[in-house]
């Protein structure tokens, strides 16, 4: 078996009495792209800033090309961030910086890139997403919201990186450009080979992006199994999130 990029192994958080993470178990092999769905208050955030290192376990392992990153600090954690993209809900992109500054953060922050060559790669890096050079210094408020999330997908790819994390990567887009979004993020993941996790309660999104699907019901992965075979999955509880019903093992988080 190859070795995944990406491990979760009995993962566990907790804050105060909410046991929101149970014993997470998940591996991503290199290249392959894994979707976990799961109700709202289910904990993916959680996990994935588990795997990110943004918050610590209580109990568990995560591992990264099988090194175990779970206590990582410092120049160690830095290592690996430098090997992950990341495009979080919302997009997130910083308000008070241009577009081209927001998509090179990474070059000018962490690697300390001179300027005229940081812009440089984030208009290449726009050009990849379908964005021309004369939005590179328009602010993020300047920008549609389906152009945001194009800009902060090309913040995601611009290192080069062998796994993004993508989180509700199409969140409060019409479904149009919704599929326009996923379109790009299939894309540029497969022209880089990296591998990808996205968390989403989209299924559209879900049998777009997906080679393998996993369900997080409290606080653990109770199914996974190839995109194909979400439909005939046997689960009760994937079921019932497939098909969107609010009756049935999952209670509506209302
Ligand atoms: N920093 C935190 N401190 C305390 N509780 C937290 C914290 N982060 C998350 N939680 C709790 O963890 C639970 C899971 O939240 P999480 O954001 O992971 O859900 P989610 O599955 O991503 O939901 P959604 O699909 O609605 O975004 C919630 O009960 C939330 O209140």
């Amino acid at each position: 078996m190859t070795q995944p990029i990406l491990q979760l192994k009995g993962v566990e958080k907790s804050f105060g009495s909410n046991q929101v993470l149970r014993g997470v178990d998940i591996d991503v092999a290199p290249g392959n792209s894994l979707v976990v769905l799961g109700g709202s208050g289910s904990g993916k955030s959680v996990m994935l800033k588990n795997a990110l290192g943004l918050m610590t376990p209580d109990a568990g392992q995560i591992l990264f090309n099988g090194e175990d990153v779970t206590h990582d600090q410092g120049r160690e954690r830095e290592a690996m961030r430098a090997r992950i993209g990341m495009l979080f809900q919302s997009g997130a992109l910083f308000d008070s910086l241009t577009v081209w500054e927001n998509v090179a953060f990474r070059l000018l922050n962490a690697e300390k890139m001179k300027r005229s060559d940081a812009k440089e790669r984030a208009i290449e890096t726009l050009k990849k997403v379908r964005l021309g050079s004369s939005v590179a210094d328009l602010y993020p408020a300047e920008i549609s919201g389906g152009m945001q999330k194009r800009v902060a997908l090309a913040r995601a790819i611009i290192t080069k990186p062998d796994l993004i994390f993508f989180d509700e990567p199409t969140t409060g887009l019409d479904p149009i450009t919704a599929d326009a979004i996923n379109d790009l993020i299939l894309e540029q993941v497969k022209a880089l080979g990296a591998a990808a996790v996205t968390i989403t309660h989209d299924m559209a999104s879900a049998r777009k992006v997906a080679d393998e699907i996993a369900m997080l019901f409290e606080g653990r992965i109770i199914w996974r199994g190839p995109a194909s075979s979400i439909e005939n999955s046997g689960n009760a509880h994937v079921d019932q999130f497939v098909n969107g019903r609010a009756d049935g093992p999952i209670q509506p988080a209302i």
